[in-house]
């Protein structure tokens, strides 16, 4: 069992794959193992969580998600501690295991009741796991909310009741703001549901038990989450040649800030050369605060040999400038109103899909209307599936596709299963943090990194810096974050 951080790189399984990983390693085990495995992972996890509990609340559901709860209370029990198991369910239609279990739990003096407890230290949710077809409802939407309504910890077994293991959306309620601290002990595999769309917030800290069934996987991963970048440490005989020239599109009148945002994070995540193309006619002709980057006309740039960061604030103006970008970039990213007029524009559309042919690298950034935009979806229908969507938008594209929000998803064009990004927190959410992770993947493109690993070391990266940003800095604003310097 071992906490999941953003250290390392993990392969996720939605629930299918899940599926037959476990009739796999059920074959191969002795009845009830994995149950018996995945009950005594929980129970020493909620010992660690609450080691002096006087109670500990087990709510338990009709399937084997409930099964695991009875026999993670069997555990506690055996080791003095004090659970008080309700189940909503019918006894004589619990699947084997889950009956082996519960017989296993009034073996070993569990108490049970119909009501929950009045207080707790703990509560286990071992309502629905990845057996969830439809919205809780009556008691068990009630014990839900009675679960999280307070301060104590819940510990959440497998995903959080409710929650999609594939898509991270929630059944219920996704507005509400629980008080309760989350841990999800996810079992077997982990799954990408936790880590996008609402998972990050229904599962809190999300710890994983393989229930020594690693050995037992035969299949590819469905996604990946993603894990650091390496450091390549620069040579000394390198020059700003070798890491690349990065021109920025945008900025018309009123954004140019936007432009700036991305140009400045593009210069301090190591491009060679940072040139902001203005389409604002009256611009500046220099930023004194940030000299290294050369403000030029955009109309004037020539894009050949360029990574291109096209959209930052650009309005309406960046269309005139996108047949062009299209067509001559080295390397592309397409951000904001780039995409806006995209979506707008069938021959702009035509004109993207003839450069994914080429194989010029090329990376769309979009948050999810924009993503919904240029899928004729809606932010609702993108958000339902946030993978699927960013594989659909990868594929109609030919392009590296980075769709935004919490559990950012990386897709590509290729087989390779999409990532999910698992840095990154709320303080992301201020004007110009978008303009930022343009900036950053232009300057990864710049220094020739493929153009996938490109957008997923970036997305990486500007999420790290949020999660190491000092709780006793200012609030983060997008200029520190493109220099990555708390200020
Ligand atoms: N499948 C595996 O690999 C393993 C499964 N285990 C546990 O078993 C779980 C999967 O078990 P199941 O397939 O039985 O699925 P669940 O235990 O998630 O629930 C399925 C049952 O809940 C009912 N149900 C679904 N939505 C409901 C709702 N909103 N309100 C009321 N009832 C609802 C279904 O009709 C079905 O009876 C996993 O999530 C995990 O916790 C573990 O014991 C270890 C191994
Ligand atoms: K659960």
């Amino acid at each position: 069992m071992h906490r999941i951080t953003s250290a390392s790189a993990a392969d996720l399984f939605d629930i299918a794959a899940t599926r037959r990983i476990e009739q796999t390693a059920a074959s191969a085990l002795p009845p009830h193992t994995l149950m018996q495995r995945a009950g005594l992972a929980a129970a020493r996890l909620a010992m660690a969580l609450t080691p002096h509990a006087r109670t500990i609340w087990v709510a338990c559901g009709p399937g084997n998600n409930g099964g695991d709860g009875f026999e993670a209370a069997a555990q506690l029990r055996h080791r003095g501690f004090f659970p008080v198991v309700t189940f909503l369910g019918d006894e004589s239609r619990l699947p084997q295991d889950a009956k082996a279990s519960l017989q296993r739990a009034r073996d070993a003096g569990v108490t049970f009741t119909s009501e929950p407890p009045s207080t707790f230290e703990l509560a286990v949710d071992a309502l629905l796991g990845i057996g969830s077809t439809r919205p809780p409802s009556g008691a068990m939407a009630e014990w839900l909310v009675r679960m999280h309504a307070g301060a104590q910890p819940v510990l959440a077994l497998d995903v959080p009741s409710g929650l999609d293991a594939d898509t991270g959306t929630l059944a219920s309620d996704p507005d509400r703001v629980p008080a309760s601290t989350r841990t999800t002990l996810t079992l077997l595999t982990l799954k990408p549901g936790l880590f996008t769309a609402q998972g990050r917030d229904a599962a809190g800290t999300v710890w994983f038990d393989d229930l020594g069934c690693s050995t037992f996987i035969q299949e590819s991963a469905t996604a990946r989450l993603a894990g650091p970048p390496d450091h390549a440490p620069r040579t000394h005989a390198s020059h700003k040649g070798s890491y690349g020239d990065v021109a920025v599109i945008g900025g018309a009148s009123g954004m140019t800030g936007a432009a700036l945002l991305a140009g400045s994070a593009a210069l301090h995540s190591g491009a060679g050369r940072v040139f902001v193309g203005l389409l604002d006619p009256v611009a500046m002709s220099v930023d004194t605060s940030q000299p290294e980057l050369m403000l030029r006309d955009a109309h004037a740039l020539d894009l050949s040999g360029m990574t291109a960061v096209c959209g930052c604030g650009g309005g309406d103006a960046v269309r005139e400038l996108l047949p062009r970008a299209l067509s001559t970039a080295a390397a592309l990213v397409l951000d904001a109103d780039a995409l806006n007029a995209i979506a707008a524009d069938p021959s702009l559309q035509a004109q993207l899909m003839a450069r994914g042919r080429t194989g010029a690298p090329t990376v769309l950034t979009p948050h999810p209307l924009e993503a919904a935009r240029l899928l004729g979806d809606t932010t609702g229908g993108v958000q339902a599936n946030r993978l699927a969507a960013a594989r659909a938008l990868a594929l109609r594209f030919g392009a590296v596709t980075v769709l935004k929000g919490s559990g950012t998803v990386i897709a590509d064009a290729t087989d390779a299963p999409p990532v999910i990004n698992p840095t990154g927190n709320a303080r992301l959410a201020t004007a110009g943090t978008g303009d930022v992770l343009a900036g950053m993947i232009g300057a990864a493109l710049a220094r020739r990194r493929p153009a996938f690993e490109a957008a997923c070391e970036a997305a990486w990266q500007h999420g790290h810096i949020a999660d190491t940003w000092p709780a006793d800095a200012a609030p983060l604003t997008a200029g520190a974050l493109a220099r990555r310097t708390p200020a």
